[in-house]
């Protein structure tokens, strides 16, 4: 087995590296040399199961790693297809990704038309601070027209052969390929029970923003149903409102604990915030980013070529080897995404001696909550003061509530937006939904789930779903909306440990080697057992739970309750009146 274990390291270092330079490096030479390292690699990769398909009676074997390494193996995915369609299917994947990474658009400037605007920094920044409400909505639907309306039809192809490949692997379709490495039979249940404990707090909290955004706009630039228009929640996709911190903030003159305007007078850079963090990381006893890390990662956009600026974090499957890539701002939004980043480099060094196979979160949301987990105590106004980002720090009623809000603003807003983005894609690969309503399915779930609305109508020929880098990625997103349920059981757990009688949202577990070494036992295992273990491990539970994040906010739905009195909570929604019948 540890033969095959150095092919499968090979083989996954060259297919990384080629992918790695394609994505710091988008040209049509690099985009070719892909598209050929890829089907080498699906090639490759068929022939190891096929040679595994000899050992078909694995079941049987009596060393229960060996067993679950055949069990992990037995999956091919993606490179089932033939060699044609197999072909077809990433031709397809590589294009939608280089039309979105690459996708600019022109906004009217005092007077003149502005072009070649890029998503990072330039439009991003706009969603964040601008408070024009024409100009979000021109922003937020050039956008969409640019990058997601010519993803479209590659999608549907994209569907059609995703769908083939599934039923290649023995599955019905597309979704239960995509929630194999779950592991869990009844896991949209659970998704779905999870969501019913949250929903309350989240239409709570949807109604205390309303009314805040109602107040700033005026009534008239709010639709009557009840839902928020899109555009003025401070995100592209609505889906963390950190940046209408200053419209919603319970206490707005006190102390913004929004750190960005002190970070850039204090002249951070991207790596400063990266040293910042692996600091946090190494003061736990976690394990110190490697040389590799700092001479290969990409941490600032290049201003001399096209790159695929959406964060993420690399293994190259060799021991030594763990990159970053990222467009990193100065600001308090990116320094959370470093954490993020970070968490999973740490995850990487923490189950590098493992089998290939193991070389996996314990499920896919586990690999998304460490970073995030870290970045719940490094976000306390105590541990911004200690690091000297929050000046004249005094602890009381009104900066904690401010504090809960911005932490609200991220959290709970997120929670609709994990959950929909793949109820929506389970729903078309399932056929649950039709394909010539893809755009009504996506504003369904928008309006039922999240309460938000388009700032104008829309139609099929628009794909909007297609504008978040994660739909043309073909990166799952169900890991997120467990990433920010689980996160809170970790960081209650590790609390237990570093600050028993603190209450949660105040928790910072900085320094405590006792609290690291549970995490650092955690992620050493990678998925060399079912989650439900590793959960058991750091929690004392085997199951997911939405009571620590609920607990965590305990002081804002008090205030809540009281500033909402006067307020219909939730929305009624028809999602005729927001599209085109065309
Ligand atoms: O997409 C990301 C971060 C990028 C990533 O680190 O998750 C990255 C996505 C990706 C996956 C596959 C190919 C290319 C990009 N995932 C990884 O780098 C990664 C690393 C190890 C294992 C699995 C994924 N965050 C999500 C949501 C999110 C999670 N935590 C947050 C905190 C603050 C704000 C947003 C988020 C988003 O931006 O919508
Ligand atoms: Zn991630």
């Amino acid at each position: 087995m540890n033969k095959l274990n150095d092919v499968l390291e090979k083989l996954n270092t060259a297919q990384v590296n080629a992918s790695w330079i394609f994505n710091t490096n988008i040209t049509n030479y690099n985009e070719e040399q892909l598209l050929k390292e890829t089907s080498k690699y699906n090639k490759e990769q068929k022939a190891i199961w096929q040679e595994i398909q000899k050992f078909s009676n694995y079941k049987q074997y009596q060393d229960p790693a060996l067993r679950r390494q055949l069990e992990k193996l037995s999956v091919l995915g993606i490179a089932a297809l033939d060699s044609n369609e197999s072909q077809k299917f990433i031709n397809i994947s590589t294009e939608m990704e280089r039309i979105y990474s690459s996708a600019s658009v022109c906004l009217p400037r005092n007077g003149s038309l502005k072009c070649g605007l890029e998503l990072e920094p330039d439009l991003s920044n706009i969603m964040a601070t601008s408070r024009d409400y024409n100009l979000l909505r021109e922003t937020w639907l050039r956008w969409r027209d640019s990058a997601g309306r010519p993803i479209r039809n590659l999608y549907l192809e994209y569907i059609r052969l995703g769908n083939k490949a599934a039923i290649k692997n023995g599955f019905k379709t597309l979704d239960d390929l995509w929630l194999f490495p779950w592991e869990t039979p009844d896991f949209k249940q659970q998704i779905e029970q999870l969501w019913q404990e949250v929903m309350p707090y989240y239409q709570k909290f949807h109604a205390y923003v309303r009314m805040k955004l109602r107040k700033f706009y005026g009534a008239e630039r709010m639709p009557n149903d009840g839902t928020i228009p899109a555009h003025i929640l401070g995100n592209m996709w609505a889906q963390s409102w950190t940046n209408i911190f200053d419209v919603v903030a319970p206490y707005p003159g006190k102390k913004s604990l929004d750190v960005s305007e002190t970070m850039r007078a204090q002249n951070y850079t991207a790596l400063r915030m990266v040293q910042l963090s692996d600091k946090f990381f190494t003061d736990l006893g976690l394990i110190p980013m490697p040389g590799p890390f700092w001479r290969e990662s990409m941490i600032n956009k290049p201003t001399d070529r096209k790159v695929v600026c959406h964060a993420s974090a690399w293994d190259f499957y060799n021991r030594k080897d763990f990159r970053i890539k990222m467009c990193t701002n100065v600001n308090m939004e990116d320094l959370i995404t470093v954490h993020h980043e970070m968490g999973h480099i740490q995850y990487y060094l923490q189950y590098k001696n493992q089998p290939v196979t193991f070389r996996e979160g314990a499920n896919p949301g586990f690999h998304e909550a460490i970073g995030d987990l870290l970045a719940l105590s490094v976000s306390t106004p105590k541990h911004l003061s200690k690091i000297n980002l929050l000046s004249d720090y005094e602890e009381d009623h009104e900066l904690t509530l401010n504090h809960q809000m911005q932490m609200a603003l991220q959290k709970v807003s997120f929670l609709p937006f994990g959950y929909l983005m793949d109820a929506w894609r389970w729903d078309l690969f399932s056929g649950k939904a039709s394909k010539n309503e893809m755009n009504r399915h996506w504003w369904m779930y928008r309006l039922k789930l999240q309460g938000v609305s388009p700032p104008v109508k829309r139609n099929e020929t628009d794909f909007d779903a297609g504008a978040k880098f994660h739909v043309p990625a073909s990166v799952e997103y169900i890991r997120y909306f467990v990433s920010f349920i689980i996160q809170f059981q970790f960081h209650k757990s590790l609390c237990d440990i570093a600050q028993p009688n603190v209450p949660l949202h105040q928790c910072d577990i900085d320094g405590n080697q006792e609290a690291g070494q549970r995490l650092a036992k955690a992620l050493a295992l990678g998925s060399s057992q079912e989650w439900p273990k590793t959960m058991e491990m750091m929690t004392g539970s085997r199951n997911m739970s939405a009571k620590p994040l609920i607990e965590y906010f305990n002081p804002l739905w008090k205030y809540i309750d009281e500033q909402i009195k006067n307020e219909n909570v939730g929305w009624n929604f028809n999602v005729n009146q927001y599209m085109e019948n065309n």
